[in-house]
Order: structure tokens, then C-alpha cells, then sequence
């Protein structure tokens, strides 16, 4: 039966295949865990988590349940924080978090600290690594020598509701946190939340040699998850608790009104589609606590200058948050737009860089730090986070700390760079299956995508089922793309209106409608660049399609990533590429290979992988400048302004294509002829007639 007609019934599927068997659907069904890299671990089934019974001992691929007992399951496509992909929680927990004094108070519980080596334990069945970074290690000379990097053992985080216990977060977060399904951290929740929100020993900080007990040393931190892993709620939780507790603090004395008027919080995102996504998590965390979330917007303006006060002595004019979102670039112009002469933002005391490669990248490196620079705050803490952070961008950001606290004169001691890593640094998530496909040429990709679209001989779990996303190199290519697939989906399935294109060139009210249509179903297949493939999160996509090989490994990681999401089973990433791409396709092949390893695929000719070990070695290597070069204009055939025709998008050979042109031409030729002919014609008529002369009275 054709998907699409299928689909175009509703989403009800049944989750039976066509000989009768039970199926387990793609990354739409909910997820069993959103642990994905813990080997051994105790997980809690569902009512374990609220009822504080029942408990389980499995191993991540154990988890699995046989097919055959799998529950049929409704693809939610889509969905964001609803019933479908919530766990069922304990209303009377959520009543006692809400409401308290009604029942027993969850902070009464008190909390039992784990011996080291019980935390080494969890954090290596989990993949989490602490570090205390070089540049702060080796200026404190531990021992007497200089060291590169210290590991730390930190008090991990088990579950959520311990929040309350360990960190005393207010009841309206935890509840807020429960509402929304939020039972058990994933690894880098569970490994940099206690960095945040605790004091030293929760860090670990404590066990340093030399180490002194000053109350809770200040820490900035770097963290490297992978696609999908909840970095969002990792910074958010922290962050909110924050803010809660300065205005607690403030409400108490006598600058509260004007205190309250200042932004205390920025989150910074690459595209304007990621920094929306993170303004509805955090609406949704701080609800009922009072907070105030803004996202920045065209005429906006967040210093505060003496003459911006009415005679009231309030704010005009003046966004009135405590927690800002913006791109680099929308607030950069802000800052340096105002008129006051200091334009800085000394209110700020968290500064969260999400994808924060990208945003110390060259691209919008100038941006951020100019932001960075204005939030002249001596207890300022950063936070970079990212499922790709290289070695380059580590010592940077490293860097950029330590001279801002040196140009501010704030004293190092008890200052620290901690890093934490959740599984493998900088590879792709391991629970999506990853197949990279050679299609020879551009014609080849066009009839693989028009395969993907129409399968034959379609099976659940192993074709791509939509929705998905193409990604393409340039926005021409995408736009491209488009025109040329926009029939390729039956009437019946909602034919064009099912596939769209998005990219940067399109309008803003554009993009969020498209972004709205998508993420309600409405489009099934979105054509887009690499706009998209970072951050965004789209609960239900079944799998993307690299249309044009990614021009960098990390660019891969984050294409991939859109699928498989907080522990979602059954994605798939296909990478199509042609003979061009040879020369630079063995870094993908790479990190696939890597990924692969990581889910225990020993071999992946074994697994039935689409990577077999003869084409890695097969593969050329890509030498550093060739790396260089893709990254900055990515494969050169497919730029924009190439004017090849032999990477055009478009199902007509060169050949039909010259022969239509030819005859276009000849068209045009006979056309043009004809049209002399009768305008001679005419002439020579006019002529006749003025010989004639015309009729006379
Ligand atoms: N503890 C949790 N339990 C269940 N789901 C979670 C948990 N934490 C986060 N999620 C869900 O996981 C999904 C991915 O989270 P998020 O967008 O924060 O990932 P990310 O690590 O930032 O990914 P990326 O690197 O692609 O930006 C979201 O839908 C989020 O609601």
C-alpha cells in the first residue's frame, strides 16, 4: 500500500506490518529511556520513577522488549510535551510539589551522598567524563606540578525529583519539570546539572589537593553531548533556579522594582528557529514562577539609560525580562546601537552559548564576543554547549574566559573551566542507523530521493518513512530540489502541499509557518540547508536525507541528530554522494564508523550496515587543506554560481537537455521566421494599400 495514502488517513497506524507482524515504528514512538549511552544501568520503569517501586536491572540494548510484545503505538508526529511522549507521571507527586504543605514536603527528603567510587561507577556506566581544564589545572600547579587536565568525580544526578532534595529548586520548577514528563536525566543532565546547581563537593571540587573550603567556588563550564540529549533542559534547569534565587534575594531589598527590570540571563543560538524552540522550553519551565522570557526582537532595547525612565521612575521601551534569547547577531546590533555611551549589560549573570562551536566560529565569532564583552557582571558564569566542540574552540573559549577576568581585574582563585563530555567527543548519535549511498551522479540522487519518496517493496523499519528532512549545500540547490520533487507526491497523500523548502532568503513570518506546518504534520518532507541542522528539534522525524554530502564531520553529526532524539529508536540518516564527492566523502565515512563502534557494532558488514570496511579503506583520506576549503565553500561543482551543468538539479539528461534546447532554438528560429514573413507581409499589404490609396468620399 502507498505511505502516503496511508498517512492521508490519519495518523492512527496500526504498528502491524503487512504479513501481520508487530513493527516497531521509528523515531515517532516514544522512547524507552532517554539514556542512550549507559551500559548496565539500573532504569526505573516508568511507575518506579513515581511510585518508588518496582526497579530493573538491564543493559541498554536489553532494554529492548521482544517485537513481538511491543504495544501497537500511535505516531504522535510532532507532538512537543504531549500525552504521547509524556510518561505517565504521579499526579499526587505533582500535587505535593505544587501545592505545598498540602501533603509531605519533597525538600524534607533528605539526601544521601554517594561514596566516590560509587560515582566513578555511575559516571562510567553512564560515558561521563569531568574534567578540571589545563589552563586553570596547570596554573595551580597541583602537587607542585604542572598538570594538563585533573578528572573529577562529581555527585551525579539520578533522577529529577532529587532536585528538590539536593538543590532545593522551587516547587513551581520540579512541578513544572514533572507536568512536563521529566522524570529520569539523560547523561549530560545527570552528569553538568549537579556542576551548576551544587556546591564543590557536589562538583568534586573538593577532593583537589590544596583545595580550601570557600563556600561555592564560581565555575564556567564546557559541555559536549551528543544531538538530541537534552543539553537544553541540562542549561535551562540551572539557569531558572538562578534567576528565582536572585529575585528572592532582590525582593527583599530595596532596588527590587529597578533590579527587576533588568535582563539577568542571556541564551545565545545560532538561527532564529533554534532561539524560538528555546524560548517555548523555558515558557514552559518557568510557568507560574513569576519569571519573565523574552525572545529578542526587531526594536528591542535591553540598556538601561537613566532618560528611559518615565516619571514614575519605570522602564519604557525596554524589554522586560529576566531571561533573553536571541541570535548573536540580532543582539550584537542592539548593544551597539544604544545610545548610552557605556553599552553594557552589567546585569547579566548567566551566559549560555548553545551550539556554541558555531558561535565562536569565525561566522559569528565578532558577535558573540562583543556580547560576551558587554556583560561586564564579575560573577558573569558561561556556558558553552554543544554536541561538537574541537579542540580549537575549547582553548578559545578558554582563552576569552580568562582574559575577560583579567581585563575586569576579577581574582582567579577559587575561578574554574570544568568540562563535561557524555559519551563519545564530537560523534554521532549511535541509535540512528547511518547509510551512505553512492549514486554515481546528480541524476542518480534524483531518482534515489524519488525512490526514497516511492518505495517499492516498502517495510517498516527499514525505509524512510515520512516525515523527513533533505538537506542540501546552497539555498538555490534547496529551492531547486523543490520545484523538481513538488509533484512527486500523490493527489490523494495531499500532494504539493506536503513538501516544502525552507531557508535563510525566505521571510521570517515564512519560516516560523513553516516551521508551524511542519511541526504539526501538515508538511511531511522539508527541503532545507543547513539552517536547520542544528539545535532544532522535530520530536517525530523518522530520518534525514543529505542530499549534498555535509561539508564538515561536525555538520554531519548535527544533520544526523535531527533524528533519534532523546532516545528515540528506528532514525535513519542517508547520505547520498557522487563521483565528486569521493575525494571528500571519508570523513562522514569516519564518524559513522566511530558511531557504529560506539553501539557495539564490531563490525558493521556483520551488522548488515551500509559500511563495510573495504570502502572506509577504499575511501581516500581528505587531507587538512582539502578540509579547509570544503568547509568554507563546500563542494565547489555544487556552490552557488557554478556554472556546471553537470550538478544541475533536474531529471533531464545533458543530452535531452541540449536536444530540448536545440529544438527550443529551432523553435524559436521558425517562430521568429514566421513572424518576419507576416510582417513582410503586412508591408507589402500596407504598400498595396497605400497604392491603393483608399476609398474616397
Ligand atoms: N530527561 C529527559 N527525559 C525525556 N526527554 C527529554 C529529557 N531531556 C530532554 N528531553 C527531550 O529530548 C529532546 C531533545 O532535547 P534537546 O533539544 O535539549 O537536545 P540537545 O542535546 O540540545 O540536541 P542538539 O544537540 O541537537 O541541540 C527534546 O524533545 C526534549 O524534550
Amino acid at each position: 500500500m502507498d505511505p502516503f495514502k496511508l498517512l492521508t488517513k490519519g495518523t492512527k497506524l496500526s504498528a502491524k506490518s503487512q504479513d501481520g507482524r508487530l513493527v516497531v515504528l521509528p523515531s515517532a514512538g516514544p522512547a524507552k529511556t532517554p539514556q542512550t549511552l549507559a551500559v548496565g544501568v539500573i532504569v526505573p520503569e516508568q511507575d518506579a520513577i513515581t511510585k518508588g517501586t518496582k526497579r530493573k536491572r538491564t543493559t541498554s540494548s536489553s532494554t529492548e522488549k521482544p517485537l513481538s510484545s511491543v504495544p501497537p503505538q500511535v505516531p504522535d508526529f510532532f507532538s512537543h510535551g504531549t500525552t504521547a511522549d509524556v510518561p505517565i507521571v504521579n499526579n499526587k507527586a505533582i500535587n505535593d510539589i505544587q501545592h505545598p504543605g498540602s501533603t509531605d514536603d519533597t525538600s524534607e527528603l533528605s539526601f544521601v551522598r554517594k561514596s566516590e567510587i560509587e560515582c566513578q561507577q555511575i559516571l562510567r556506566r553512564h560515558k561521563i567524563k569531568l574534567t578540571l581544564m589545563k589552563s586553570v589545572a596547570s596554573k595551580k600547579r597541583i602537587n607542585g606540578k604542572k598538570v594538563e587536565m585533573v578528572q573529577l568525580t562529581p555527585q551525579p544526578l539520578e533522577d529529577f525529583a532529587s532536585l528538590r532534595s539536593r538543590f532545593k529548586i522551587s516547587k513551581r520548577l520540579a512541578g513544572n519539570l514533572v507536568q512536563l514528563g521529566y522524570t529520569l536525566p539523560t547523561e549530560v543532565q545527570l552528569g553538568a546539572i549537579p556542576l551548576l546547581l551544587g556546591n564543590d563537593e557536589d562538583r568534586g571540587l573538593h577532593r583537589l589537593p590544596k583545595w580550601k573550603n570557600t563556600g561555592k567556588s564560581h565555575v564556567d563550564l564546557l559541555s559536549v553531548a551528543p544531538t538530541g540529549s537534552g543539553k537544553t533542559l541540562a542549561f535551562l534547569i540551572p539557569v531558572i533556579q538562578g534567576l528565582l534565587n536572585s529575585k528572592h534575594e532582590s525582593s527583599t531589598s530595596e532596588e527590587a522594582n529597578t533590579l527587576n527590570a533588568h535582563i539577568k540571563a542571556i541564551i545565545l543560538a545560532p538561527t532564529h528557529e533554534l532561539a524560538d524552540q528555546i524560548v517555548n522550553e523555558s515558557r514552559k519551565l518557568v510557568q507560574g514562577t513569576g519569571l519573565k522570557v523574552s525572545g529578542m526582537k526587531k526594536g528591542m532595547r535591553i540598556l538601561i539609560d537613566q532618560d528611559d525612565k518615565n516619571s514614575a521612575g519605570e522602564v519604557d521601551s525596554i524589554v522586560k525580562a529576566d531571561l533573553l534569547i536571541s541570535t548573536p547577531m540580532a543582539l550584537a546590533n542592539v548593544i551597539a546601537s544604544d545610545s548610552s555611551e557605556a553599552r553594557t549589560v552589567p546585569s547579566i549573570h548567566y551566559l549560555v552559548m548553545d551550539e556554541a562551536d558555531v558561535l565562536l566560529d569565525p561566522l559569528f565569532r565578532e558577535q558573540t564576543v562583543a556580547i560576551w564583552n558587554a556583560c561586564t557582571n564579575p560573577g558573569l558564569q558561561v556556558s558553552f554547549w554543544s554536541a561538537t566542540i574541537g579542540a580549537s574552540i575549547e582553548n578559545l573559549a578558554q582563552e576569552l574566559i580568562i582574559t575577560r577576568r583579567k581585563e575586569l581585574k576579577i581574582p582567579s582563585k577559587n575561578h574554574y573551566i570544568l568540562r563535561v563530555i557524555a559519551g563519545l567527543k564530537d560523534s554521532a548519535i549511535p541509535i540512528v542507523s547511518h547509510r551512505l549511498t553512492y549514486a554515481a551522479t546528480e541524476q542518480g540522487k534524483l531518482l534515489a530521493i524519488r525512490q526514497i519518496l516511492r518505495p517499492t517493496g516498502f517495510e517498516y523499519g527499514h525505509s524512510l518513512r515520512p516525515p523527513f528532512l533533505v538537506f542540501t549545500q546552497t539555498i538555490s540547490r534547496a529551492t531547486a530540489l523543490h520545484s523538481e520533487l513538488l509533484y512527486d507526491i500523490p493527489f490523494e497523500a495531499g500532494g504539493s502541499n506536503r513538501i516544502a523548502v525552507l531557508h535563510s532568503s525566505l521571510s521570517d513570518t515564512a519560516r516560523s509557518d513553516i516551521m508551524t506546518r511542519f511541526r504539526r504534520g501538515e508538511i511531511w518532507i522539508l527541503i532545507t540547508t543547513d539552517l536547520l541542522s542544528r539545535g532544532i528539534d522535530f520530536r517525530g522525524v523518522n530520518g534525514i536525507v543529505n542530499y549534498d554530502i555535509p561539508t564538515t564531520s561536525a555538520a554531519y553529526v548535527h544533520r544526523a541528530g535531527r533524528t533519534g532524539r532523546a532516545g528515540r529508536e528506528g532514525g535513519i540518516a542517508i547520505t547520498l554522494y557522487t563521483k565528486e564527492d569521493i575525494p571528500y566523502v571519508k570523513n562522514i565515512a569516519n564518524v559513522i564508523a566511530a558511531s557504529e563502534r560506539v553501539h557495539g557494532k564490531k563490525s558493521s558488514e556483520q551488522a548488515g550496515e551500509s559500511l563495510p570496511r573495504w570502502l572506509l579503506d577504499a575511501l581516500p583520506n581528505v587531507s587538512k587543506k582539502t578540509k579547509k576549503e570544503l568547509k568554507k565553500r563546500g563542494v565547489k561543482e555544487r556552490a552557488a554560481g557554478f556554472m556546471g551543468s553537470s550538478v544541475r538539479i533536474s531529471t533531464k539528461s545533458g543530452f535531452q537537455r541540449q536536444l530540448e534546447d536545440k529544438k527550443k532554438g529551432a523553435r524559436a528560429a521558425s517562430q521568429k521566421k514566421t513572424l518576419e514573413s507576416e510582417v513582410e507581409a503586412e508591408h507589402e499589404q500596407l504598400g498595396s494599400e497605400s497604392e491603393w490609396g483608399g476609398l474616397e468620399d
